[in-house]
């Protein structure tokens, strides 16, 4: 169960009078000795003693959970990618009364505080470590990811109970491509289709089906809970919680992108907007299942209503508005990396990239500097530059451009790396000498999922090096034949 029902108000009082700065720490906890049950009994006959402290009970009663920081000042940057893996795998055995889902088999987690594996990082992970060769644990995460869905009928945002009635950015039928295997998930495909189809799913006036974030709970987000209610009472209403919520399973928590107010998360409406990028992977799993007919009538619809020819650039549709929110973000890049946009799409969209997105160490996320939020700029992530870069590569005549993005993310990862020994969460990638910041909570160490994208994009700078070297050496030999024929001609 989820430790806000386990533990009901010592869990809202805790969290309210901010026993620990990090609302995530009390879902992570583990009871000592006692059971849940006991321990509550035993809070609900002292709290209201004189000499009760709140936070010497939770000491007393309860293990925290550990926050691991990576620092290799030995390895070089690629042996610290392909060694962390070990370091990041966990298992969710032999805790008892943990938040933990439990999953038969062990998962990657990003490391820092996110101590659990989360779904659409988990894509861009397993990047690396085909990089890294680490075939058994792709293999281990899929038939986790497979055994969620039958068991729970979704892949949750992460495995912890607080996450269940949520998923996040659906990556799976992209996982099972990548790890060539999608014949043998086909049933878990269908399940997760009939989840995003029924519960997520919304029929415009035009009898177009497009699709939404939502989240099946309601109420502060456990993990955030002193925050939400503080968002809440700024909004006056609790109806934001279900934005929160919505914006936590589409993995941008929080952007402008979602707030009517860019300045303002109050303001955030998240359940009200089709996103762009969500639609364009519910296309990929739907080519994936051979559901030609329903792609293309949803490829018609993204076209339709999220690309705007004023902008020329996708953008998300507020369905309840009825007009696109016209909010620059790399949401757009999905269409192109996905094959859903035109040639001349792919164009406008690749210029705009160069003239507003790129700066010094990759593409910022958003146009917008909302300045607290962690998915606006000035902050560049990993998967999103990963997604750029591959979409850029495909538009013909801006491959230089796609291989400028890969160089200046690498160059940034490899400074802070030589400086720090560490790979991070997110980073600041207007100045490159300023840590990523904004959001809930500290920037994290670890990290899943941009050691897995500096992994693949090496290979990929790789393999372009040796193609290079090995066109040289042609070239060289060509030359070398042609010059001794020429000698013993004259
Ligand atoms: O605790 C706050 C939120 O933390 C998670 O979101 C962030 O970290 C995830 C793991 O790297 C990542 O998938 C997500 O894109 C980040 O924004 C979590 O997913 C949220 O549900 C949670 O409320």
């Amino acid at each position: 169960q989820s430790p806000d029902v386990l533990y009901d108000e010592l869990f809202s009082t805790v969290q309210t009078q901010r026993v620990f700065s990090d609302s995530k720490t009390f879902c992570d906890v583990v009871p000592r000795a006692l059971t849940p049950n006991e321990i509550l009994d035993l809070y609900r006959q002292q709290f209201n003693e004189p000499k009760f402290n709140l936070t010497s009970f939770v000491y007393e009663h309860f293990i925290l959970p550990n926050t691991t920081t990576i620092v290799h000042d030995k390895w070089t940057i690629e042996q610290h990618c392909h060694k962390l893996w070990s370091l990041l795998t966990r298992t969710t055995k032999e805790e008892k009364f943990s938040s933990f889902i439990d999953v038969p088999h062990p998962f990657v987690v990003p490391g820092g505080r996110f101590r659990e594996f989360y779904y659409w990082d988990t894509y861009f992970t397993m990047l690396g470590l085909v990089r890294s060769n680490e075939i058994d644990s792709i293999n281990n995460m899929l038939d986790n990811f497979a055994f969620l869905i039958n068991r729970i009928g979704l892949i949750p945002n992460g495995n912890r109970y607080y996450y269940q009635g949520r998923s996040q950015p659906p990556f799976f039928s992209l996982m099972t491509e990548l790890a060539n295997q999608t014949s043998k998930y086909k049933n878990e495909l269908e399940r997760e289709y009939a989840f995003w189809m029924t519960k997520r799913n919304i029929t415009l006036d035009d009898g177009a089906v497009l699709n939404r974030y939502y989240d099946d709970e309601n109420g502060p987000r456990p993990e955030a809970y002193f925050e939400d209610q503080e968002t809440a009472h700024k909004a006056g209403s609790t109806d934001v919680y279900v934005h929160l919520r919505a914006g936590a399973e589409s993995g941008w928590d929080f952007s402008s992108r979602w707030m009517d107010d860019e300045n303002n998360l109050s303001t955030i409406k998240t359940a009200n907007i089709l996103p762009i990028d969500l639609n364009c992977l519910l296309y990929h799993l739907e080519i994936t299942l051979g559901k030609q007919a329903e792609a293309e009538r949803r490829r018609q619809a993204i076209h339709k209503y999220m690309w705007s020819s004023e902008l020329q650039f996708f953008t998300d549709y507020n369905y309840v508005l009825k007009k696109p929110t016209n909010r620059l973000t790399l949401a757009a890049l999905f269409p192109l990396w996905l094959d859903i946009s035109t040639k001349e799409q792919g164009e406008f969209v690749a210029r705009k990239v160069e003239s507003s997105f790129l700066h010094d160490g990759g593409v910022v996320t958003t146009l917008s500097n909302s300045s607290t939020q962690q998915w606006d700029s000035p902050n560049g992530w990993a998967p999103l530059q990963f997604v750029t870069y591959r979409a850029i590569l495909k538009v013909s005549g801006y491959e230089t451009l796609a291989r400028t993005i890969r160089h200046r993310w690498m160059t940034l990862n490899e400074r802070v790396f030589s400086e720090t020994g560490k790979m991070m969460e997110k980073y600041d990638v207007v100045n490159t000498h300023k840590p990523g910041g904004g959001g809930e909570y500290e920037n994290q160490d670890g990290f899943g999922w941009t050691n897995g994208v500096y992994l693949e994009m090496l290979h990929d700078q790789q393999m372009v090096s040796s193609s290079i070297r090995y066109q040289t050496n042609i070239l060289q030999l060509i030359f070398l034949h042609v010059f001794v024929l020429f000698y013993f001609l004259i």
